[in-house]
């Protein structure tokens, strides 16, 4: 193995098999493909189909694809909003229209997805297509993403971003007046943008800019839970297209006490929506004793031919769920594909440790999934089950809007989210997961309800009309619309308050205004939003014209080329001047506090926060000092007294107990650890460091801005680094790939995988039969993407030399 992988690192540029480092652009063939054979496959060359086939085993487009696809509007590139229920197989058409932009029109394309994770995911599973097909794909996520994105003579780009990045990434293209080049830009889950908070007004900023900008970028969103169209269809002038098509036909059922109904979602009479069916009864009478909502009985029905997912309201709810469920099943159950079970563990077993929940579930085929648990977790558990080897899984909703892992029968433990009951967008996306395509011949869903005062309610969760979708720009008290007028200030797109009107037009709340009239709140009066904008230093009167035109100050325009949320910009600017004048070098411990999101917020636990303050190495203390952290306070409050005559600044105080999990982190210590050590969940310690990598991301740009803050910008670039990765220098190749986290990286440097280029040029085979619970599809997926990322550092390379 060791020669093989020598023998790969060696190879010279001519080789056949290695045609990453050539010096010509890459892909001959492809070039050829594209004149010589465009157009059978929706106007894509044929390989597309065969990739397609090859890769995802999909034979032939569903007919509502075909019809979608074929559009006049969406062949004549316009704005497109299609909406068909959840498994439909909607991401085809928007993979299929990218590919198009990319390889047909020429023109690069932006894919904008709701999580980091998912961002990973899409990379990963579109790797394959950019090898084979010759574009580039580039991670826009946590840390990583360059404004103004580089400039490709070569290939065109695809772009796969969190919203927050894409919003950005436009941003950067405005400015350097190169918006035309992107083609088309795709939003997942359009109907965040009603989700009412910054998310949602961010994807109404960004779109209402690039079609006042760009006038010939197209827009596509897509959804599995819009009912007001027409709104959208409004905002975006866009073509709309929806279908019912499910690939797996659903029966819906709401069991209360031991009897079941039948729904009957599509009756107008409310009375009518629920039909008895049939009674419910436990298997044994052990079972009866423990498990009064009937949750294993449904489960035993189905499973271990068939899968099935719970759904529950809170994490702590899905372990005891899970606990519950094994302590009640039939012991016969532990027989069965123990080889793979054991593999499961072994998979699951970090830095020795694993989770003691699935320690004892996995043996009867269950497990839990939330974002308490680490992304490599939550993967080793949904490839668990897609192979089969478990047949349940409890979960939170986050599931049914995250990952594609359908069940033959979907239970709802309870109508209920947290505290909150649920929505009905929310209800049909996790009963959308019932039905395998292909495997099962249909899906159930079973909603339990068990609280009397529930049962009016599920009426109209199960029939009612999905919730109308509202624009959130207007979100704490009109902070959207301010963000927005402060980027188009930046922007040069308007310059007085009179021309905000014009462009207000065109936003998604202004389609909307009538319908959401009691919402109009006096900030919208533009007067009040500017002098809200002039308070708080983000802009100036132009003095120069004298027209009463306004311009963006300095901090202003670091503040939205940045994407820092305005209302923090002021304290962040405080915290690094400050920082200039006594900034601890020592350690990295005073730079992890400035990079430490000013909105992750845990109530401290004093004695805890006394133990680490303890453990600081002495240079350690000394930076936390000069940030103001007293020691004398900690112990005070640790030993239970609250000194109210001592001010103290409790923002500070609580940032930096995040600050101290930060930094054993970045120190290498495992999640577990910090985990245990801060009773955190480690999946909330996970996603701690990749909002930090992407605010220290925003802050680089920030501090961009501003001469004086010139002293931060190489430190911050470095710290991004190590904050993404979090290891030794030999493992951050490695970890570059997307999707590819520590464990993976050990295994694969532990197995003479050492370089990006030793692993482009691995066989599948030879990868899966060195690392440990690799799939061969994993392996060709992780091949594909760290050739990508390979091409795209040497097209870059070139590119530079050739500007020389
Ligand atoms: N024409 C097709 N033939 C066979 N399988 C298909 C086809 N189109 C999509 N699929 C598969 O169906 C599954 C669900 O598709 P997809 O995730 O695109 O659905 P979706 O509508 O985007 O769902 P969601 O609302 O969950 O995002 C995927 O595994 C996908 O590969």
């Amino acid at each position: 193995m060791k020669d093989r992988l020598l023998e790969n690192a060696h190879r010279t540029p001519t080789s056949k098999t290695s045609n990453i480092l050539r010096t010509k652009p890459p892909h001959p063939p492809t070039q050829q493909l594209l004149t010589q054979d465009i157009g059978p496959y929706y106007g894509l060359p044929s390989k597309v189909k065969t990739l397609l086939g090859t890769l995802r085993g999909i034979k032939s487009v569903y007919d509502w694809q075909h019809k979608c696809l074929t559009l006049d509007g969406v062949k004549e590139g316009r704005n497109l909003i299609y909406s068909l229920p959840t498994s439909g197989g909607k991401t085809l058409v928007a993979e299929i229209l990218i590919f198009r932009e990319l390889l047909c029109k020429k023109k690069d394309a932006v894919f904008v997805l709701p999580f980091v994770a998912i961002v990973q995911e899409k990379i990963q599973s579109l790797a394959q297509f950019a090898v084979e097909l010759g574009f580039l794909v580039e991670e826009y996520a946590a840390g990583k993403g360059r404004f103004p994105p580089r400039k490709r003579r070569k290939r065109n780009v695809l772009y796969v971003c969190t919203i927050e990045k894409a919003n950005t990434l436009v941003n950067s293209l405005v400015e350097a007046s190169r918006l035309s080049e992107l083609g088309l830009i795709v939003v997942d889950e359009l109907h965040m943008i009603g989700e009412g908070g910054r998310r949602g007004s961010t994807i109404e900023t960004m779109l209402t800019k690039v079609m006042h900008v760009s006038g010939s970028t197209q827009i596509i969103g897509m959804s599995a839970t819009l009912s007001n169209l027409p709104d959208l269809q409004k905002f975006l002038n866009a073509d709309v297209f929806t279908d019912n098509f499910r690939p797996v036909a659903l029966d819906e059922f709401v069991k209360v006490a031991d009897s079941v109904f039948k729904v009957d979602s599509a009756t107008l009479c409310p009375e009518e929506r629920l039909e008895f069916h049939r009674m419910i009864g436990h298997q044994t009478k052990e079972i009866a004793k423990g498990d009064t909502d009937h949750i294993v009985s449904l489960v035993l029905e189905v499973i271990p031919q068939h899968s099935c997912l719970i759904f529950c309201p809170t994490k702590k709810n899905c372990e005891n769920v899970a606990k519950m469920i094994c302590k009640l099943l039939p012991r016969n159950f532990l027989e069965q594909k123990v080889k793979q079970k054991i593999s499961m563990l072994e998979g699951l077993c970090n830095e020795g440790e694993i989770c003691q929940v699935l320690r004892g579930a996995i043996p009867y085929g269950v497990a839990y999934h939330h974002s308490g648990l680490t992304t490599d977790e939550r993967r080793i558990i949904e490839d668990g089950y897609r192979n089969g080897v478990l047949s349940v899984i409890t979960c939170t909703s986050t599931l049914a809007a995250g990952v594609n892992l359908p069940a033959r029968r979907v239970i709802i433990r309870s109508p209920h989210i947290g505290r909150s009951f649920m929505s009905r967008s929310q209800y049909k996306q996790m009963i959308g997961r019932a039905g395998r395509a292909g495997i099962d011949t249909k899906g159930e869903s079973f909603l339990i309800v068990s609280k009397p005062q529930d049962q009016v309610k599920v009426v109209d969760l199960i029939g009612g009309p999905v919730e109308t979708c509202i624009s959130s720009l207007m979100y704490d008290s009109g902070k959207g619309f301010r963000t927005l007028l402060l980027n188009l200030i930046g922007l040069k797109i308007i310059t007085k308050t009179s021309d905000v009107l014009n462009f207000f037009s065109k936003t998604f709340f202004s389609t909307q205004i009538s319908t959401i009239q009691e919402k109009k709140p006096h900030l919208l009066e533009t007067a009040s939003t500017t002098e809200h904008l002039l308070s708080v230093n983000m802009i100036r009167m132009d003095e120069s014209t004298n027209d009463g035109s306004f311009q963006v100050t300095k901090l202003g325009n670091a503040t939205f080329k940045s994407s820092i949320d305005y209302d923090i910009s002021n304290q962040l600017y405080d915290d690094l001047k400050n920082g200039l004048q006594g900034l601890v070098l020592e350690n990295y411990l005073h730079l992890l506090y400035l990079v430490t999101p000013y909105d992750t917020m845990v109530s401290p636990d004093w004695m805890v926060y006394l133990n680490e303050i303890n453990r600081l190495e002495p240079g350690e203390l000394a930076a936390a000092t000069v940030i103001g952290i007293e020691e004398c306070y900690i112990t005070m409050r640790a030993s239970g007294r609250n000194p109210r005559k001592k001010k103290a600044n409790q923002p500070k105080i609580d940032r930096f107990y995040v600050t101290l999990m930060l930094n054993l982190l970045f120190k290498g210590k495992s999640v577990w650890e910090v985990s245990t050590r801060f009773d955190q969940p480690r999946g909330f310690l996970q996603n701690l460091l990749s909002n930090a990598a992407a605010f220290a991301s925003h802050i680089l740009l920030f501090t961009k801005e501003l001469d004086e803050l010139w002293a931060y910008q190489s430190l911050i670039e470095k710290l991004i680094q190590v904050l993404q990765y979090c290891t030794v220098a030999e493992l951050v190749p490695l970890m570059e790939i997307p999707g590819v986290r520590m464990t993976r990286a050990k295994q694969l440097l532990s197995s003479g995988f050492k370089t990006l280029a030793h692993i482009a040029t691995a066989q599948p085979g030879a990868l899966c039969q060195s690392i440990d619970h690799l799939s061969r599809k994993q392996a060709a997926q992780l091949i594909a993407s760290a050739k990508i990322l390979l091409e795209e550092k040497v097209e870059s390379l070139q590119e530079e030399v050739e500007d020389l």
